[in-house]
């Protein structure tokens, strides 16, 4: 399904009108589809029947309380990558025995809190981790469950800041010294449970054949660790991309998922066509990581128009979000479309840049676009910004955080209330 379209001229979400909402509760404001969630959550479940297999969103993406407590209802298992994400999965309802911890960089406290809570599994990233992880348990009476991250070396063709499975990215364990590393922690580590095996190979992934070039690479190294060392799960990380280019007239999944074979590198469906058949033989749990999928396309950025600049060189449409409230365009040159909420009259574009307030020159949504018109009072949505967008938001700027609305259906939920100042300069002493 695709939450948004234009009803009567008015943007919607679902059934509710975006105008009204930005007119309610202010802009800059995050809006949520429920129905996209559930919709790419149950595709994705759906495309790996065959195989014994569990999705973990990747709860980076979106933490939200509300949407994570909205997958836990329909069984989804959470990868966790700090102590502050598993909070937040426990306080959502989300069950520990189904979370996984990636990251290289794991606190003790982290440790500790995660072992006390029985999480499924830590996916370590190096041995200096593991022995570490091992030496924790080890001083609580405990024993760790746990997988190694591999870093298969293959090129996930994707923005370099978003790779994370070639020898130079700075995650998981070489290919090449994965057997001997689990060689020795079965001798040496007590407190180390091995359960599984890791990768992700990088985010926004366009096309199938990484995922294949991986899974096939690995896949001998999986069945000698199951043989050996009685593995029980492979998780074979998240990164399927999304449509971020005409993501609205597409209707994006649904849209992709009716081309050609030829024309859709990469939709949910062709992922599962791809994988079941690699993976059902093989005896192991394989777990998902799924974060851009699940929430990319079910999310909006509202903002208001502030003021239209003309310079000598450039047009530029200054709006109320900034930078910190969505910073994807300013870290990767992230692409989300821009549309109007009250449908333009005409085909008639302008070329513009759309900034917001903030001190920097990075402070962009787009560059040189041609638009349809727009003026100041006017509403905008950015399209597909439902991941990594308020997650990575931040009060740079001393700018309250964006408030959040989760709809279904008819109706919109305030999910996380607008910052006041006070909230910015709280915990400042
Ligand atoms: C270990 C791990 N798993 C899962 C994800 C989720 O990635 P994506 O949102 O691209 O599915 C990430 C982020 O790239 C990650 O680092
Ligand atoms: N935050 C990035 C993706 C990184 C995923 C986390 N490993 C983005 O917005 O595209």
């Amino acid at each position: 399904m695709h939450g948004f379209s234009y009803k009567n001229g008015s943007l919607f979400c679902e059934d509710v009108d975006l105008s009204t909402l930005a007119a309610e509760h202010g802009t800059p404001l995050y809006v949520y589809s429920a129905g996209t969630i559930i919709d790419h959550y149950t595709r994705l479940d759906a495309a790996l029947d065959g195989v014994d297999h569990e999705v973990a969103y990747a709860v980076k993406a979106n933490s939200n309380l509300s949407v994570l407590r909205l997958l836990a209802t329909k069984g989804a298992g959470f990868d966790i990558v700090s102590g502050g994400e598993l909070f937040r999965v426990i306080k959502a309802g989300g069950d520990p025995a189904h979370c996984t911890f990636a990251g290289v960089g794991k606190t003790r406290d982290e440790i500790v809190y995660a072992l006390e809570q029985g999480i499924y599994s830590f996916n370590v990233e190096s041995e200096e981790e593991l022995r570490y992880l091992d030496k924790v348990a080890g001083e609580l009476g405990m024993i760790a469950p746990a997988a190694v991250r591999v870093n298969p070396n293959v090129d996930a063709k994707t923005h370099k800041y978003i790779s994370t499975g070639k020898s130079e990215n700075k995650f998981g364990v070489d290919f090449t010294a994965i057997e001997e590393l689990y060689e020795r922690a079965s001798k040496e580590l007590p407190n180390i449970r091995l359960r599984g095996l890791q990768m992700h190979i990088g985010s926004q992934l366009t096309s199938i054949s990484p995922f294949i070039e991986a899974v096939e690479k690995v896949t001998p190294l999986v069945l000698t660790l199951k043989e050996k060392h009685g593995i029980e799960f492979w998780s074979i990380g998240g990164g399927i991309g999304i449509i971020y280019k005409e993501s609205l007239e597409s209707g994006a999944v649904d849209w992709w998922e009716s081309q050609p074979l030829e024309e859709r590198p990469l939709t949910i469906s062709r992922y599962g066509e791809e994988l079941v058949p690699r993976l059902k033989g093989l005896g192991l749990k394989i777990l998902l990581e799924p974060g851009r999928l699940i929430v990319g396309n079910s999310g909006v950025l509202l903002t208001k128009c502030l003021f239209e600049k003309r310079g000598s060189a450039k047009t530029f449409k200054i709006v109320d979000a900034g930078m910190n409230d969505l910073i994807r365009p300013a870290l990767y040159e992230g692409h989300h479309e821009i549309v109007p909420l009250s449908e333009p009259p005409t085909g008639e574009r302008f070329k513009v840049d759309v900034v917001g307030p903030i001190c920097e020159s990075g402070d962009f949504f787009c560059q040189d676009r041609l638009l349809p018109d727009f003026q100041p009072g006017d509403y905008i949505a950015l399209m597909s910004a439902g991941a990594y967008g308020f997650a990575m938001a931040s009060n740079y700027n001393s700018r309250p955080l964006p408030a959040e609305i989760l709809v279904e259906g008819g109706t919109a939920t305030v999910i996380r209330k607008r910052q006041t100042l006070d909230d910015v300069i709280a915990g400042e002493l």
